[in-house]
């Protein structure tokens, strides 16, 4: 059994029992519902975007406790002012410590900023939850779903008015769940089974990518020079959190490497980090 069958199985447990606590009768009557989603894409792909996509994650199976001390609001506002384009939030509390009430919490605290719900979503019901909690966009992530229920999560979640951030690990999954509904595409460089981690997955996989989707390169990034490299290669936005959150002060390890990231490009106008 991988980590990922294990966290799947567990979260059918768990969407089960938040069916019955809370129906999606009652997300619907949640302020939040009725907030008109932003544009992750637009963020991501703007003229003068860092494309950075910040997460706000506590521990991992991967590194354990990477940071328990850190306030969610605090942090993703730091983040914000620091040049992150998109915030990530997770909601997955066994395996990565996270909770519904961070992801409102950064809602709250960054009104103007889409918010990524990061979670394992395998059933509709999430989707409506990720409304009510003040998300933007959502993760689907094709090792965990078959095509058909690709299709289906990110057609409701369209309907929804939220967007979509596909993740892929190859070139399988990327041919197999590719269709319109999608927004983003995120090449994923984590290894899940073996937890390495390789920019050579994205650099692969890069050009197989229609451009009409944005294109996003996740984990294992801790470095504007990896960045600009993966940049370069044609993709527009890097999901970064190990590298932020391991630090005292995730906010300040942003806008460090916001800066060296931007020098690299001299057309770049960098309101950040002045
Ligand atoms: O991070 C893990 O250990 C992990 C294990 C199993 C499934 C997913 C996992 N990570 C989710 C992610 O996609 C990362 O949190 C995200 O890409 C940021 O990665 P990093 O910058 O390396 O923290």
């Amino acid at each position: 059994m991988t980590i990922l069958d294990e966290i799947i199985a567990q979260k059918r447990i768990e969407v089960a029992q938040r069916k019955e606590a809370s129906p999606v009768s009652v997300l619907e009557q949640m302020p939040d519902f009725k907030r008109h989603p932003l544009s992750a894409r637009e963020a991501i792909q703007g003229l003068h975007s860092t494309g950075i996509i910040a997460e706000f994650k506590r521990k991992s199976p991967s590194k354990g406790i990477i940071n328990d001390q850190a306030d969610v609001a605090l942090t993703t506002q730091g983040y914000v002012a620091a040049g992150a384009a998109v915030l990530s939030v997770l909601t997955d509390e066994p395996f990565f410590g996270g909770t519904p009430a961070d992801l409102q919490a950064a809602r709250l605290a960054n009104p103007s900023t889409p918010i990524l719900r990061k979670d394992f979503v395998i059933d509709e019901y999430q989707l409506f939850e990720a409304k009510a909690w003040g998300a933007d966009l959502v993760l689907l992530i094709a090792s965990c779903l078959t095509p058909a229920e690709v299709k289906a999560l990110s057609e409701q979640a369209q309907n929804l008015g939220l967007q979509v951030l596909l993740e892929v690990h190859d070139e399988d999954e990327l041919d197999q769940t590719l269709m319109h509904s999608i927004d983003l595409v995120g090449v994923n460089n984590r290894n899940l089974k073996t937890f390495t981690t390789s920019i050579d997955t994205s650099l692969r996989l890069v050009d197989r990518i229609p451009d009409t989707f944005g294109k996003i390169t996740e984990s294992g990034l801790h470095d504007a020079e990896t960045m600009f490299n993966l940049f370069r290669a044609g993709f527009d936005g890097f999901l970064i959190g190990e590298a932020f959150m391991k630090t005292a002060d995730p906010a300040a390890a942003l806008r460090s490497i916001v800066t060296d990231f931007t020098s690299r490009m001299p057309t770049f106008e960098n309101s950040f980090t002045s």
